[in-house]
C-alpha cells in the first residue's frame, strides 16, 4: 500500500496508452471524445468497448501517408490493407477505405462484413491457412484483389475452383503465395507466424515457396501477383522487418533468375507493435516507414532489380490505441496472502470473455477509474472478472485508489485489437457492443449481444 492522503489531484493520463481524445475533468472522470464516462456507461451500459472514430482515422492515414511516401523516395507504390481479424465492423471497414486502405480478411466472415461495407472486392485480400471451397470461390465471385494461397494443395485447389467459376487465362484470379521466412518475432509465441515449426504459409527451405510461386506460374487461370509474409504480431523491434524484407526480395531475384517472371508486389504483412502500459512505447510509423523503405531500396539496388509494389497489413497498429473498454466494478474483496500481504480482488461485470489476451498470452493491461479520482492511497489489487475461472484476470497487479467500490466505473486502455474480435459467450455472457465516440457524439456501432440472441442459436 502506498499511503499519501488527500488531496486526490488525478494522475495525468499517459497519452500514448488512452485516445487521443481521452481526457480527465478537474475530479478526476474520464472523457472519451467530449463524452463522461458516467454518461457513455449510463446511457450504453458496461461493459463496453468505447472506440475512437478520429483516432482510427488519424491512425489510418498515418500508415497511408508514412509508407506512400517513403516508398515514394524509393520509386515504389504502396498499398495499406486493415487487418479486419484485429477489429471488424460495418463502420470501420468504411472509415479504413475512406481513408484510402484496403481490408485484409481472413475467413468468409470477415469477407461477408468487407463486403457489406461496400469495400469493392478488388480492394480486398483474402488469407488464411485453411480456407474453405466455399470461402474460395465467394472469393472468387466477389473479384478480389488477391487470394493469399497457403499451402501447395490450395494452388491447385484455388486454381480448380477459379476455372469452375469460368476463369481462364484472360480473366485470371489474381494470387500471392504466403512464405515463411523463419524470422522468429512478436510478442509471444502464439503470435509469432514466420518461425519453422507452425502452421502458416511455405517455408522457404529447401526451395519449397520458389517451387509454390512456380506452381502458380503452371496455372493459367491464376495471375501471381507476388509473395506474401507477415512474422508475427505486437513486434517492437523494426529491425526484424527490414531482415525478412530482405529475404523476401532475395526469393524474388531467385524467382527471376530461374523463371524470368518478376514478381510486381510483395506483401510485408503487419504487426507493428503499441503500448498497452504506460512503460511501453509504440512503434515509430514515420520511421519505421522510412527504414524498411530505404533497406528495400537498397536491396534492391544491390539486387540490379526495381523496387516492387508493397503492401502492408497491419491491424492491432491501427485499432488498438483507439479503444477503451468500460466495465462497473462488482465486488471487491481483499485476500490475506500467504506471507500475510493483502491483494485487493476487484471484479468487473466483463472478464475473459471480452479479452481473452491476458489468459491466452500473458498480455498486460492498464487500467484507472473512470468516475472520479479516488482517494491517492493506494491498494495492490487484481482486476478480475466473472467468469467460473480462476484464470479469469484482467490485470493481474496494479495499484489502485484504495476507495475503490462497487458501482466505480474503471476503463481499461488499448482494447481496441484483439477485444471485441476474440470475444466469446463463455458463461452465456453477452458480448458487450462498440460504441463510436467522435465530437461529442456516440453511436453504437456493433450493438450489444442480447439473451434472444443466444436464445435464438439455441434450437434444441
Ligand atoms: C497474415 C496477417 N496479416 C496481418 C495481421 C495483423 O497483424 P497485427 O494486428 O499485429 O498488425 C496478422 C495477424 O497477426 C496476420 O496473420
Ligand atoms: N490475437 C493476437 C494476434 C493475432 C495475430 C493474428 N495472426 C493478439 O491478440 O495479440
Amino acid at each position: 500500500m502506498s499511503a499519501t492522503g488527500a488531496p486526490q489531484v488525478p494522475a495525468p493520463l499517459d497519452q500514448h496508452v488512452w485516445p487521443t481524445s481521452a481526457d480527465l475533468t478537474p475530479a478526476g472522470e474520464l472523457v472519451l471524445a467530449g463524452l463522461p464516462a458516467t454518461d457513455l456507461a449510463r446511457d450504453f451500459g458496461t461493459p463496453a468497448f468505447v472506440m475512437d472514430e478520429k483516432h482510427f482515422r488519424d491512425r489510418a492515414r498515418l500508415f497511408r501517408d508514412s509508407f506512400t511516401e517513403a516508398f515514394a523516395a524509393v520509386g515504389a507504390e504502396v498499398d495499406v490493407y486493415y487487418a479486419g481479424k484485429s477489429f471488424l465492423s460495418v463502420a470501420v471497414a468504411r472509415w479504413a477505405r475512406e481513408e484510402g486502405l484496403r481490408v485484409d480478411t481472413c475467413t468468409g466472415g470477415e469477407l461477408a462484413v468487407a463486403l457489406r461495407a461496400g469495400v469493392p472486392g478488388a480492394e480486398i485480400g483474402l488469407h488464411g491457412n485453411n480456407k474453405s471451397d466455399a470461402e474460395i470461390s465467394r472469393a472468387i465471385e466477389a473479384g478480389v484483389g488477391r487470394v493469399v494461397v497457403d499451402s501447395f494443395a490450395e494452388i491447385d485447389r484455388v486454381a480448380e475452383l477459379a476455372r469452375d467459376a469460368g476463369r481462364d487465362s484472360s480473366t485470371r484470379v489474381p494470387v500471392m503465395v504466403r512464405v515463411t521466412t523463419g524470422i522468429h518475432a512478436g510478442g509471444h509465441e502464439f503470435i509469432s507466424t514466420a518461425h519453422e515449426d507452425q502452421k502458416f504459409g511455405v517455408s522457404l527451405t529447401g526451395g519449397q515457396a520458389l517451387a509454390a510461386l512456380r506452381a502458380v506460374l503452371d496455372h493459367p487461370e491464376l495471375e501471381l501477383l507476388g509473395a506474401h509474409t507477415h512474422i508475427g504480431s505486437q513486434i517492437q523491434d523494426a529491425a526484424a522487418f527490414e531482415a525478412n524484407a530482405r529475404k523476401m526480395l532475395a526469393l524474388r531475384a531467385d524467382l527471376e533468375t530461374e523463371t524470368g517472371y518478376l514478381l510486381p508486389e510483395l506483401d510485408l504483412g503487419g504487426g507493428y507493435g503499441i503500448a498497452y502500459v504506460p512503460s511501453e512505447t509504440p512503434i515509430d510509423v514515420a520511421a519505421l516507414a522510412r527504414d524498411l523503405a530505404g533497406a528495400v531500396g537498397a536491396v534492391c539496388a544491390e539486387l540490379g532489380t526495381t523496387v516492387p509494389r508493397i503492401s502492408i497489413e497491419p491491424g492491432r497498429s491501427v485499432v488498438g490505441s483507439t479503444t477503451v473498454t468500460l466495465y462497473t466494478v462488482g465486488v471487491v474483496k481483499p485476500v490475506t496472502l500467504d506471507d500475510g500481504s493483502v491483494r485487493t480482488y476487484v471484479s468487473v461485470d466483463g472478464g475473459m470473455s471480452d479479452n481473452i489476451r491476458p489468459a491466452l498470452y500473458g498480455a498486460e493491461y492498464t487500467a484507472r477509474l473512470a468516475n472520479r479520482s479516488g482517494s491517492a492511497e493506494t491498494v495492490r489489487a487484481r482486476v478480475v472478472g466473472k467468469h467460473c475461472e480462476s484464470g479469469d484476470i484482467v490485470i493481474s497487479d496494479i495499484e489502485l485508489p484504495s476507495d475503490v467500490t462497487p458501482g466505480d466505473l474503471l476503463a481499461v486502455p488499448a482494447t481496441g485489437a484483439y477485444g471485441r474480435s476474440m470475444a466469446s459467450n463463455y458463461n452465456h455472457v453477452l458480448r458487450p457492443p462498440v460504441v463510436a465516440v467522435a465530437d461529442g457524439a456516440a453511436r453504437v456501432i456493433v450493438r450489444r449481444e442480447t439473451e434472444d440472441d443466444l436464445l435464438a442459436l439455441d434450437v434444441g
